[in-house]
């Protein structure tokens, strides 16, 4: 299982503004952390910066003890999978080919822009779809899914990549209540099935609470929380971490 250090990091844009402040973190192998924090808190920058989708300013990152470095970043991605808000799914390809992209990792560049991938990619990419519940999709175009299926889809494509990290960016922002507990469900089982570490964004406190081991509340790019979720509602750092009005709101949502 896989651990996660954030040591001095900080990272400031090209336009001078500071996005995260200097940030050690220590995210706990197997374990299910979610990041909370009101728009423009940092969270994506944060979890961009895990996958070297974002370089850190100052400071470095670890991933099982290795610096992430772009001599080993094609190595570092290949361990952690991604899943975002959109889904970021090929909408022109079928289901089963979106999910053998998540082999490419393990393949020549000229191999993946063929889509010539191997049995086993494929014995594993069947797997992962029956993980997901979506056999029964495998030759249907992307773009004719739902949301909720096509965040299956993508996060079949994450398990086909066989990861030890999963970085999920606000994985349900998209979705309706029922389907946003349906994918976290899937997550979380995923996370304490097969050991992986999941570091994922939510705006949901409610399903935070329900899903998180840790919660680590961020705002203006500082880490205010970090504890139990237990420990968040005892805290009137739930106020802080959420503008009050914007709390008030969450509350009766
Ligand atoms: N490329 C960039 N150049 C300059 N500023 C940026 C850039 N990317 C992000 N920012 C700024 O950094 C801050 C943090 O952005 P980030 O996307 O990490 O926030 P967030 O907490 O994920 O927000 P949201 O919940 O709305 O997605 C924001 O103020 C944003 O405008």
């Amino acid at each position: 299982m896989t651990t996660i250090e954030f040591k001095g990091v900080t990272k400031t844009f090209n336009n001078g503004f500071r996005a995260i402040q200097r940030t050690d973190l220590t995210i706990n192998p197997g374990e299910f952390t979610v990041i909370l924090g009101s728009s423009g808190a940092g969270k994506s920058t944060l979890l961009r910066m895990v996958n070297g989708l974002e370089t850190p300013s100052q400071g470095e990152i670890f991933i099982d003890q290795r610096k992430l470095t772009p001599q080993n970043l094609r190595h570092i991605r290949a361990k952690v999978g991604m899943i975002f808000q959109q889904f970021n799914l090929v909408n022109r390809l079928n289901v089963m080919t979106n999910v053998l992209i998540g082999r490419s990792y393990y393949r020549r560049w000229w191999e993946s822009l063929f889509y010539l991938f191997t049995k086993q990619d494929y014995k594993l990419a069947h797997w992962a779809l029956e993980r997901v519940e979506l056999t029964d999709k495998v030759w249907q175009r992307a773009s004719n899914l739902s949301g909720g299926q096509q965040q299956r889809v993508a996060i079949a494509r994450v398990l086909a990549q066989k990861p030890q990290i999963i970085i999920a960016d606000e994985p349900v922002a998209s979705l309706d209540p029922a389907t946003s507990l349906e994918i976290l469900g899937l997550l979380s089982k995923i996370c304490k099935e097969d050991g992986v570490t999941v570091l994922a964004s939510l705006h949901q406190v409610n399903l935070a609470m329900q899903f998180a081991d840790r919660i680590i509340g961020i705002k203006q790019g500082k880490v205010i929380f970090d504890d139990q979720p237990v420990n968040l509602l005892n805290n009137s750092l739930l106020e802080t971490i959420y503008d009050k009005k914007e709390h008030e709101k969450i509350a009766v949502a």
